[in-house]
């Protein structure tokens, strides 16, 4: 790599506005980087010098044992300087988001770490329970674990075939295993009448989808700050190797998925506040929500260190470069605390559930930000210029459109096959197709609103500036991969070609931006890899051999 290119890096690195970190992380930097030092000054989190630059990382090729004893020290080593302090002792919104935000720097260093941290201490009950367990369990003195899964059910946990009966005599709970398949299953850490015994799920999706995107996150400030180093041919005689990132390809494949980062974060941080500040009335729609952004953030973030694996090159396979490995932590996401497709059916049934109530009792729709459906019918323009398609408003409008047609299109024809005799239930299943595409439409519009309302924030200037373009960008992404918007009729094809022409012109405008926007993700240089940086001097003879 040249000098000139490494300097510029240097250079540029601390150009990202601290603003964008504020508004990406949200809440307690303080707190977080007091977090991420406690970890990088201490040697139970494996700091490297590599290249005279530290890293700090699991050692993953140590054993599971080694690697689960490992974890418990660090988890020891936090606990003596009260990182848990209150996590399950007080209450309130801001001992609840401090909690959060150390899981997201826990989550940041290693996966294991904050799933043990984040789920194998559940104490469920009333307050009697609590007074005699949450204190131990904060302080480690006590560790539990949570068997609700079956090795015959796991997503229908109607369908889980254990049996506890309360014996008056001797005082005590018997639990049964009648059958094979009624066996406990998958118990974190082992070694809960519906919704009320469901609600304690709602933490771990809520801490999964917050989670999924600081991996996103690293995978991507990891790719881009590579792709603006990497270089590979050149396009004339004797020229210079082009940079990655000057390949409109290459930009094409990374900077969307940055667009979508951004815009999940904002749905994230809007997802932790309603959790923070739940009700019992906002129960269910706390369940909804996180459903549909547990599912949609943790599969985003697959993809996306997928393509940053790739974009990587054989660099993105080598575990010190994170990448590679962090697809395979993150996977689990996906399945546990709820499969992602059967969560998203809990999205299109609340919304069906939401629509029928409001046919039967001839009110506007109320909730799950429905209200749009109750306003006349959005009208798309024939001709879309790049200003329009800029535009926030229009944006919104094709969300609401696409939301409003497949829910009245899911309502029609679960009324059909009603009609026809079939089960509510088998008319659900049988309007799959449509329910899928109602949940994607549903989450997408949650989260281009966190996005506007976030923006709404920034004083007018170039963070706003910068910020529109990577909140079109997502809009116009969405507009571009989900078929609906053609299938449906929402977008001509002229409409459509007009957006993907504006998504490429949008990859132009925010490549200048790409290194200040990986270096507001607020994640320390040691979190990352040796090829986020100066892997040719990482990976010098010299460098090697110490
Ligand atoms: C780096 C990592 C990040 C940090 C880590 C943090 C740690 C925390 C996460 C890590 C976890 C690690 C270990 C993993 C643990 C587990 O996997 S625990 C087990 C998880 N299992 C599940 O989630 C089971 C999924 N299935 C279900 O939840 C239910 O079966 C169902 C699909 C939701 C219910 O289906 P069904 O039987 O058809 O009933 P419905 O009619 O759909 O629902 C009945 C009503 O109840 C409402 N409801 C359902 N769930 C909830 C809820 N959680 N909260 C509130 N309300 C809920 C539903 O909306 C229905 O309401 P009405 O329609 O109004 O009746
Ligand atoms: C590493 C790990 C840790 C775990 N920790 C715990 C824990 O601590 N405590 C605990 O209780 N559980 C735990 N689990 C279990 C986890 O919650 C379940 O794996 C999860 O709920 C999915 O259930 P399942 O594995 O039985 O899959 P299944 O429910 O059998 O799903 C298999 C497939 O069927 C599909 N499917 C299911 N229902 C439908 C439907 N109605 N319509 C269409 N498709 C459907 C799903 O989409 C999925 O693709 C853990 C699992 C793992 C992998």
């Amino acid at each position: 790599m040249d000098r000139v290119t490494w300097r510029t890096q240097v250079l540029f690195r601390h150009l990202h506005d601290p603003g964008m970190r504020r508004l990406l992380d949200a809440h307690n930097l303080q707190d977080r980087d007091w977090l991420f030092g406690l970890m990088m000054q201490s040697k139970l989190f494996c700091p490297r010098n590599v290249a005279g630059r530290v890293f700090v990382s699991p050692d993953y090729n140590q054993s599971m044992e080694q690697q689960r004893e490992m974890t418990m020290k660090r988890i020891g080593y936090l606990l003596d300087r009260g990182v848990f302090r209150g996590w399950l002792t007080e209450k309130g919104p801001e001992a609840e988001m401090r909690k959060l935000a150390f899981m997201d720097v826990l989550a940041i260093f290693d996966h294991s770490i904050a799933v043990k941290l984040g789920w194998c201490n559940p104490v469920f009950g009333t307050k009697r329970h609590h007074d005699k367990w949450l204190r131990d369990t904060e302080n480690y003195a006590i560790k539990g674990c949570f068997a609700m899964s079956e090795l015959g059910h796991g997503s229908n946990v109607r369908g889980i075939e254990t049996v506890t009966t309360y014996d008056t005599n001797s005082g005590e709970f018997v639990i049964n295993t009648p059958c094979e398949s009624a066996q406990k299953f998958w118990i974190g850490g082992a070694a809960n009448r519906f919704a009320a015994f469901l609600s304690p799920l709602t933490s771990g999706r809520v801490t999964i989808a917050v989670s999924a995107v600081y991996s996103s996150k690293i995978g991507l400030a990891i790719a881009i700050r590579y792709s603006l180093t990497r270089r590979a041919f050149s396009v004339k005689p004797n020229g210079p190797e082009v940079l990655l990132l000057d390949y409109p390809s290459h930009q094409r494949r990374l900077l969307p998925l940055l667009a979508k980062t951004y815009a999940m974060s904002f749905a994230a941080n809007y997802l932790k506040l309603i959790y923070v500040k739940r009700t019992p009335e906002s129960n269910k729609t706390l369940h909804v929500v996180s459903s549909a952004l547990k599912a949609t953030l943790s599969w985003h973030n697959m993809r996306t260190l997928q393509e940053c694996r790739e974009a990587c090159g054989g660099q993105g396979v080598k575990t010190e470069n994170h990448v590679g490995h962090l697809k395979s932590e993150y996977d689990v996401q996906l399945t546990f605390e709820g499969d992602n497709n059967v969560l998203m059916q809990q999205v299109s049934k609340a919304l069906l559930g939401e629509y029928m109530a409001a046919q039967k009792r001839n009110k506007p729709f109320k909730g799950f930000g429905l209200e749009h459906m109750n306003e006349a019918c959005p009208v798309i323009p024939s001709q879309l210029t790049s200003s329009t398609l800029q535009n926030c408003q229009f944006q919104m409008d094709a969300f609401c459109l696409r939301e409003r047609d497949l829910l009245n299109c899911f309502a029609l024809e679960v009324s059909q096959y009603l009609k026809q005799g079939q089960s509510k239930e088998y008319a659900f299943i049988l309007s799959y197709q449509l329910a899928e595409d109602l949940g994607k439409a549903f989450s997408e519009r949650q989260i281009l609103q966190t996005f506007i309302d976030a923006e709404a924030t920034v004083p007018a200037g170039s963070l706003k500036d910068v910020l529109g373009k990577l909140r079109s960008m997502y809009a116009l992404i969405c507009m571009e991969e989900d078929a609906a918007f053609l299938r449906y009729g929402y977008l001509s094809t002229n409409n459509a070609a007009a957006v993907r022409k504006e998504v490429t012109k949008l990859c132009s405008e925010l490549r200048p931006h790409a290194l200040a926007l990986v270096s507001s993700f607020g994640i320390p240089d040691a979190f990352l890899g040796p090829i986020a940086f100066d892997w040719i001097e990482a990976y010098s003879w010299s460098s090697t051999q110490k």
